[in-house]
């Protein structure tokens, strides 16, 4: 059984103080003990010691947002692999929408940070998604497969351990507009296809995919009891405790079955 991941990207937001006192709720309301669930924020890169400091002694863990991947030098504006770790960082979202489409990331780049975040032992949650013509025009799956496909070029079965994907359906981002249940189970269960297609069946079962795109606690449930669907990437409702704590609740309540 796969565990069950809630992942909270902060995306440019917060203050140092509203940071620390973000954190200092999610700490305190996450699940301690056995819940089946995971939960990690991902602050901006300058809150991100503040934020470990006050995630101290619970278990939630800390994300980044972007990742360079040369490991040091003339890089004006950069942040290394070996920094991240160095904070005290347990993961890297890589190839978000929002990188992607606002500041051009292409899948020659993602790749080249998935595979300097794998190769330093830094988990790589890796997004993928369409944008609302794609889908329009029938090509969600072939934007899937190429995304898959660039972002994970020359990583191995034994690298992909360290990997979870998240479908991130561009249309649904900050929109309001969540992907029905049945569209994202759809997206999950194809992209759990091309994995066993391209890897083995090993590695496509046990691939945690993560759905991202308007989650809030009241479709966290739903959306997260899907079968292929193994947790959610919040974005706008992890803002506030209690939201991103009741959609984490949500997942909690899908992990007991
Ligand atoms: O990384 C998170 C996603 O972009 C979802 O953002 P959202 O929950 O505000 O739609």
């Amino acid at each position: 059984m796969r565990r069950i991941l809630v992942a909270g990207n902060w995306k440019m937001n917060t203050t140092a103080a509203s940071g620390v006192e973000l954190a200092r709720g999610v700490a305190a309301g996450a699940p301690a003990g056995e819940s089946g669930v995971d939960v990690l924020v991902a602050p901006p890169f300058p809150y991100l010691v503040p934020v470990k400091e006050a995630l101290q002694g619970s278990v939630v863990q800390l994300g980044a947002q972007n990742a360079y991947f040369e490991e040091s030098g003339a890089f004006t504006g950069e942040v290394s692999v070996d920094m991240l770790l160095d904070v005290g960082c347990n993961a890297v979202i890589l190839g978000h929408s929002e990188r992607r489409h606002v500041l051009g990331e292409t899948d020659e780049v993602i790749n080249r940070k998935v595979k300097a975040s794998l190769a330093k032992g830094l988990q790589v949650i890796l997004c993928v998604g369409e944008l609302l013509d794609d889908r329009e025009a029938g090509r969600t799956e072939a934007i899937l497969d190429e995304q898959m496909a660039g972002g994970l070029a020359d990583v191995d079965a034994e690298a992909l351990k360290n990997v979870v994907i998240a479908y991130e359906p561009v249309w649904a981002i900050g929109t309001g507009k969540t992907a029905s249940p049945d569209q994202a189970e759809s997206a999950h269960a194809h992209l759990r296809k091309w994995l066993a297609d391209r890897y083995n069946a090993e590695s496509a079962d046990s691939m945690q995919i993560l759905y991202g795109g308007s989650v809030k606690p009241a479709n966290a449930k739903e959306l997260i009891g899907q079968d292929n669907v193994d947790g959610a990437l919040v974005g706008g409702a992890s803002l506030s405790a209690e939201n991103f704590l009741g959609i984490v609740t949500a997942a909690t309540e899908v992990a007991a079955g």
